[in-house]
């Protein structure tokens, strides 16, 4: 674990994810603005992925950080950049996200005020086995899904060897997610349906303001 010895760690991790355009950007900004960025941050396990890359191939990092067509044409090719560096080492951008956050959340002196960190975009298992290996007791999973015509209202078209591919397939089976928010037209609104993790990070905010937590380091 590449936190500091004795880092106080957040009290409550949640980790996104969802196909894309199913909105975990949007879910995450709203949860994040519900708590105040002051006490919850957010971090995606692509930007120093997204960072690397627009660096090697002289890119607009900010348009692959964006959610616009941009960075649809070149995430083919970051996807199967990423996936060589995953296969030496599944953690290495798990790693380096936590590393670069500078929330308060993670800073000893302010984790009075501190609840968690929210992960915006989980895409495989070890992704998940990541965080719930480092964070046992505080990580929490959330999937978010959208029907195929919400997300293609939202600009998405099925593209081949990606939307096959594990980047957004990697979690279709084989977990068990604590929770799952429907982000439709249809469905109860975000903010009903966002109430009981809101409570959630509430219960862990008394919690953290009353003692603080420590990581073990493996
Ligand atoms: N509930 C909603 N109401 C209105 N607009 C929404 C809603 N959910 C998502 N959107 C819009 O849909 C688009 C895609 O959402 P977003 O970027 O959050 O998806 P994503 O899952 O993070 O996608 P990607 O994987 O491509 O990054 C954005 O323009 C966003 O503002
Ligand atoms: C290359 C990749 O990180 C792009 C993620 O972009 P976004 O979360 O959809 O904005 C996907 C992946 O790692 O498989």
């Amino acid at each position: 674990m590449d936190l500091p010895e004795g880092s106080e760690v957040p009290e409550l991790v949640l980790v996104f994810s969802g196909k894309r355009k199913s909105g975990k950007d949007f879910v995450t900004d709203r949860i994040q603005r519900r708590l105040g960025s002051e006490v919850c941050g957010i971090l995606r396990l692509s930007g120093p992925l997204k960072q690397q890359y627009a660096q090697e191939h002289g890119l607009d990092l900010d348009q692959l950080l964006g959610s616009g067509p941009y960075k649809e044409r070149y995430r083919a090719d970051m996807i199967h950049w990423g996936e060589t560096r995953r296969l030496q080492d599944p953690g290495f951008f798990c790693r380096l996200a936590t590393r670069g956050i500078r929330q308060p959340v993670w800073s000893a002196d302010l984790i009075c005020y501190g609840i968690g960190q929210v992960v915006s975009d989980a895409r495989r298992l070890s992704d998940l086995q990541w965080f719930r290996s480092k964070f046992p007791r505080q990580t929490q999973c959330v999937r978010v899904q959208s029907s195929e015509e919400t997300r293609m209202q939202r600009g998405w078209s099925f593209t081949a060897g990606v939307d096959d591919a594990e980047s957004e397939c990697g979690l279709d089976s084989g977990v068990q997610f604590d929770w799952i928010i429907t982000n439709e037209g249809d469905a109860p609104s975000l903010d009903e349906q966002l109430q009981p993790i809101l409570k959630l990070a509430e219960e862990a905010s008394s919690s953290s303001s009353s003692s603080s937590s420590s990581i073990s380091r493996s």
